[in-house]
């Protein structure tokens, strides 16, 4: 955590909400001490992002999106949205990627803002400020993690009274991933993902992060996935729980080894195929001394499972001297979903 800023718990799950525009956020300030927000503060909501511990795709449902099981785990690379009052809607990037990064109805946050104003029955009056530190279309879901935060942020500042659910059901309507974003921790998806119910899960993981020069397109993956499946006469496999049931156990004994053996990605083989370079980075920190290492979801970011901190820095050094990653993070997980943060100014 980034100095001189404390956790609110604004995230507690299914904490009901106020009614509609008597709804301070509750926050706490630099005492740890509670304190209300009055609808009109400016706050600032943190969300992180993810990496897939396991991924197992199968069919295509009727809204051509894919059926899935997967288990999320949120780490500590956050991107922070701060709303401020504003005549209108207004929206800035800095950080990570930011440069190509649309501002109007095309970033994720502008469009929770307004999906969330337009339900609400609020005008969209916020200037949202997005930190980013998660790579764009890394395959981390950083646009999903913006999306959550603005709904948080823009929730507190408006004192819309919804509660945790609706603000969960808006963020399936924006994406896949939303809903992940919005609970954090360590959590299996159902459905397209949108699906969220927390896992059982001991202790904390150390991931070295390898982030790649250029994202990857997320429909680009899912469509290699098919083509490929269609080339070797594959039927779409039948995905359910038992699919990742070696991965829940493992993590509810807390059992690195166990966690790293079981970790599996079904869009690992289509990134790779769009993105060949991939298989030197995994090479690389596995032959470094990794537990294991995979894709992050879509790619192209690899996550890579280490014992501790010498472990760690061994394959962040071998990643970034050897050329096999543009940058590295070192990162734990769980990280907690979005919730406000008090950022001292
Ligand atoms: C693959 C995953 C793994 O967590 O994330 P990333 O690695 O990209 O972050 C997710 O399934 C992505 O989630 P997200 O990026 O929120 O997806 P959405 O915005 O809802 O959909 C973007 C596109 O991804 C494809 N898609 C997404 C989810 C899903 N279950 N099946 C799909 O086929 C569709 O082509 C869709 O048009
Ligand atoms: N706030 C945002 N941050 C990142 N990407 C965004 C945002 N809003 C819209 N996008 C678009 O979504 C795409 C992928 O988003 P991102 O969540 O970064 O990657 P991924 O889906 O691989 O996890 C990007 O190509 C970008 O143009």
């Amino acid at each position: 955590m980034g100095d001189g800023l404390r956790v609110l718990p604004g995230g507690e799950p299914d904490d009901g909400g106020d009614p509609a525009g008597a709804g301070p956020a509750e926050v706490v300030d630099g005492d740890d001490r509670p304190r209300r927000v009055p609808p009109g503060t400016p706050v600032t909501a943190r969300a992180p992002g993810k990496v897939n511990l396991a991924l197992r795709v199968g069919g295509l449902r009727p809204d051509r999106s894919h059926e899935l099981v997967t288990v999320f785990e949120a780490v500590a690379l956050h991107e922070d949205v701060r709303a401020v009052p504003c005549a209108r809607l207004e929206c800035a990037v800095a950080g990570e990627g930011a440069e190509g990064l649309p501002t109007d109805e095309r970033n994720l946050a502008v469009r929770a803002a307004l999906l969330l104003a337009e339900r609400a029955g609020v005008p969209p009056r916020v200037r949202l400020e997005i930190t980013k530190q998660v790579p764009v279309a890394g395959g981390m879901a950083g646009g999903s993690a913006d999306a959550a935060a603005a709904l948080v942020a823009c929730d507190a500042l408006w004192g819309t009274g919804l509660g945790r659910d609706d603000l969960l059901a808006l963020g399936a309507e924006l994406g896949a991933d939303v809903p992940f974003a919005l609970v954090g921790g360590t959590a299996v998806g159902t459905g397209r993902g949108e699906r969220v119910v927390p896992a059982l899960a001991r202790g904390t993981r150390s991931w070295v992060l390898a982030l790649a020069g250029q994202g990857l397109s997320t429909p680009a993956v899912f469509g290699e996935l098919d083509r490929q499946r269609a080339a070797a006469g594959d039927g779409d496999p039948a995905v359910g729980e038992e699919d990742v049931r070696d991965l829940l156990v493992a993590l509810a004994a807390g059992d690195p080894a166990a966690v790293g053996a079981a970790l599996v990605n079904d869009l690992e083989a289509p990134a790779l195929s769009l993105a060949p370079a991939l298989a030197r980075t995994l090479e690389v920190g596995r032959e470094a001394g990794a537990l294991a290492a995979l894709v992050s979801g879509s790619g192209p970011t690899t996550a890579f499972l280490v014992a501790d901190r010498e472990q760690g820095l061994d394959v962040a050094v071998a990643l970034t001297a050897s050329g096999a990653a543009a940058d590295v993070r070192r990162v734990h997980g769980p990280a907690p979903g979005a919730r406000l943060v008090d950022v001292a100014r």
